[in-house]
């Protein structure tokens, strides 16, 4: 299927979705987090959920990363292209942007390259682990600033698509997608 078609499939479905599945869902998808081979990882970027969009739940994923002492960063739009990135603290205060998206108004920035793991959201993906978002490419440009080696992991209620058609050079795949049923493993090794 072509991108433009899966987004609007994939809002569909998610804005079908009750609270209560939401939220056991998103716990399901934070369980299976545990079972990944990144514990030895310290620097985990992750996302905050915009509520309006129906998006994933993070905070037991961030609870279970401060839980194990590691560094939580979280994304900061400062373009229309650009993201800047911010570590986790206790004084760490939050605004919610034009998008509903609640991000950190200050703090400590973090270069892309120090990143070990990035948490991703996403509308949809396919069974070779390619991945859309909402269509501005802040993940792809995002990805494209970290190490070679980064972690990319992918969070989504719905399963992978057989194919997106429309794929191109600027899009990176993903190492892992985790739903509330499965875990994809797109890896080689
Ligand atoms: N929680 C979260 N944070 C994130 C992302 C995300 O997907 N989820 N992003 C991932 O890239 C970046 C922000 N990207 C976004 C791009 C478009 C829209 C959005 O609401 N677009 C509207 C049109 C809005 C407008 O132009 O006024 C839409 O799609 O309906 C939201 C976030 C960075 N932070
Ligand atoms: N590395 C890059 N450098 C410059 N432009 C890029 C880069 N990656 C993607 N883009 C541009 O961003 C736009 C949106 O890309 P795409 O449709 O793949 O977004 P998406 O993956 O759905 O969004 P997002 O990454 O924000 O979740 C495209 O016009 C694409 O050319």
């Amino acid at each position: 299927m072509l991108k433009r078609d899966l987004r609007l499939k994939y809002s569909k479905l998610r804005s079908s979705l009750t609270p209560s599945q939401l939220s056991l869902q998103s716990i399901a998808i934070a369980n299976s987090v545990l079972q990944l081979p990144i514990w030895k990882k310290e620097y985990f970027h992750i996302f905050l959920p915009i509520q309006q969009k129906a998006e994933i739940d993070t905070e037991g994923i961030i609870s279970i990363l401060l839980g194990l002492d590691k560094n939580v960063i979280v994304p900061k739009i400062i373009s229309s292209t650009q993201l800047e990135h911010y570590l986790l603290t206790d004084n760490t205060k939050f605004i919610i942007n034009k998008l509903n998206i609640p991000e950190p108004v200050d703090g400590i920035t973090i270069e892309p390259k120090k990143l070990d793991v990035v948490f991703i959201p996403l509308l949809a993906f396919d069974e070779k682990g390619n991945r859309i978002g909402y269509g501005k490419g802040y993940y792809d440009r995002f990805l494209n600033d970290c190490r070679e080696d980064v972690i990319k992991i992918g969070l989504s209620f719905f399963e992978a698509e057989p194919l997106i058609d429309d794929i191109d050079i600027t899009d990176i795949p993903l190492d892992y997608c985790i739903t509330p049923k499965k875990t994809y493993s797109f890896t080689e090794s």
